[in-house]
């Protein structure tokens, strides 16, 4: 239990420790691992969180503390068993926790609780937008800046962390820190793509750029992985002042997938979904690709914009006639993922196990690892749910940050997306991310993690590196005793989490 005096606090009165509250904070979207906190805080400022986590640092026997976002890890990862879990998104009520700064170089200050939906509402009433984006938009500003924060713009403007200016941030001590590149920069640097190891973002200055009003959105198949991967590539490498594509992503699709899946999709209709299917019949592996893409425009801008789609259409190779085009609002296009939400919910397919793997696989190897993966691991397979796969620039990544990407010039965020459709489908399923693994580790694809999850501490020291050490130097400075986000199981591995099944 807790101790007894941490009732007596003034903080106390925003703890909640009946069983309605411990049980929402006890499992995540994974729906794989579940385990019960102590308690729940619901604070109304972040001096709250501070006392609590000071408290905690002070007492002689130190009680773990997680921030939970939206809870949309997939592994426990904002768990806090034996603990308390600190719900941000009780600040988000509070006025006043977005602000959009008009000036020459724009800027919003978000809470670390807000949904990425909500930045994007402020923002655009002042015509401004930040750069990278997520495909999802329910899920919150500090959840994804611990990690790095990918989409199809990072290629472009790098991680969602490599564009925040300054940090609010709590340590393991319970310090409230404003801290930048110039300012108590090694917390800065730790704090973006640090798991929460480092301390607890209540703000985050992000840089905005000119929102379009209107999204040319372009869906391209392919039968064969080198013509589209060296089509990705192509696309990837062109600058802004080029014509060019703003967002690139890409999905890999198994015939099974496109014959008994569903039957059309909130992008594709159902004659579409048969014509590719049509493809990937006749593909000897049955897998095909599809490059999404997406070009901004305004009114005043959408003639250029034609000739400009036109001019990169011919310099790709997609097969003849397989382009699929959408004309949409950006904020619909950015919002996408809110419409296959809606629909997986009727279904019933949204609250289910998912058994998620992300790999960063290295340019160099990524034939290799689609030979041994998409037409090897899941021959056969009928996955539920999307397959990603796309390019992004290193250079765009900032080493002195605590995310770990590739070593090659460029790697591919592979998202194995797949779901539990029914009992039984989570052991298969992870079954075939530990193959996939086993793949990797033998044909030495030098691949890591993206929203990382290892049981032991080697397997850490193996994803960090060369960054290990100070990961390790840190912690020891800013959690010296390793409360912060206990879930991720890098400095402690809370025993008490149980594997749920459905
Ligand atoms: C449908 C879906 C689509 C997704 N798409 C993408 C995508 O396109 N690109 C991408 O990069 N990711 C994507 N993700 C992954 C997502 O970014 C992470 O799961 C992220 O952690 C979710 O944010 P959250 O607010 O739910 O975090 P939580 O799960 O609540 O927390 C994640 C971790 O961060 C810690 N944390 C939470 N709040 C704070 C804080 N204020 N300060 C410090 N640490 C904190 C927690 O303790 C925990 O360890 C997607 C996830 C889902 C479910």
């Amino acid at each position: 239990g807790l101790p007894g005096d941490l009732f007596a606090l003034s903080v106390a009165s925003k703890l909640r420790v009946d069983r309605n509250s411990t049980a929402r904070a006890s499992s995540d979207f994974g729906r794989i691992v579940a385990a019960a906190p102590e308690a729940v805080l619901h604070p109304a400022t972040p001096a709250e969180i501070a006392e609590l986590v000071r408290f905690s640092a002070s007492s002689p026997s130190p009680f773990p503390v997680a921030p939970r976002g939206q809870g949309h890890s997939a592994r426990g990862q904002s768990l806090a068993p034996g603990g308390v879990v600190v719900d941000m998104r009780a600040l988000a009520s509070r006025r006043g926790r977005v602000n959009v700064s008009a000036g020459a170089a724009p800027y919003v200050d978000a809470g670390g609780e807000q949904l990425w939906a909500d930045v994007l509402r402020a923002t655009l009433e002042h015509g401004l937008a930040p750069r990278v984006w997520t495909d999802y938009l329910r899920i919150t500003v500090a959840g994804t800046l611990s990690n790095a924060g990918i989409g199809g713009q990072a290629f472009r403007h790098g991680p969602q962390i490599a564009n925040v200016l300054e940090l609010d941030v709590i340590t393991g001590t319970g310090d409230m820190v404003t801290c930048s590149r110039d300012k108590d920069s090694d917390l800065f640097f730790a704090v973006l793509g640090g798991l929460g190891q480092f301390g607890i973002i209540t703000r985050a200055r992000i840089g905005l750029m000119p929102a379009p009003k209107r999204v040319r959105w372009v869906r391209l198949a392919y039968s064969d992985v080198a013509t589209f991967t060296k089509d990705q590539e192509l696309l990837i490498s062109k600058r802004a002042s080029e014509a060019g594509f703003d967002y690139v992503e890409g999905q890999v699709q198994l015939n099974r997938t496109l014959t008994e899946g569903p039957k059309s999709t909130p992008f594709f209709s159902s004659s579409d979904i048969g014509r590719l299917a049509g493809l990937a019949s006749k593909s000897v592996s049955g897998v095909i690709y599809v490059i999404e893409g997406t070009m901004y425009y305004n009114e005043s801008t959408s003639t250029t914009m034609d000739q400009k789609l036109e001019s990169i259409l011919g310099q790709l190779s997609f097969e003849e006639g397989f382009v699929f085009t959408k004309d949409v609002r950006y904020v619909q296009f950015l919002d996408r993922v809110r419409e296959e939400e809606r629909v997986l919910r009727s279904i019933g397919m949204w609250d289910v196990p998912h058994p998620w793997l992300n790999l960063f696989v290295p340019r160099s190897r990524i034939l290799d690892f689609d030979a041994g993966v998409f037409k090897g691991v899941f021959a056969g397979a009928n996955p539920v749910g999307v397959i990603l796969m796309y390019p992004m620039n290193t250079n765009m990544w900032d080493d002195c940050m605590m995310a770990v990407a590739s070593d090659d010039d460029v790697f591919y965020a592979v998202g194995l997306l797949r779901s539990a459709a029914v009992i039984g489908d989570v052991e298969r399923l992870e079954k075939e991310n530990e193959a996939v693994l086993a793949f990797c580790h033998n044909e030495d694809i030098g691949c890591k993690q993206y929203l990382p999850y290892y049981t032991s501490q080697d397997g850490w020291q193996r994803h960090f590196g060369a960054k290990w050490s100070r990961v390790a130097d840190l912690k020891a400075k800013y959690d010296p005793h390793r409360i912060l986000s206990p879930g991720q199981r890098i400095f402690s591995s809370p025993a008490s989490m149980v594997v749920v099944s459905m």
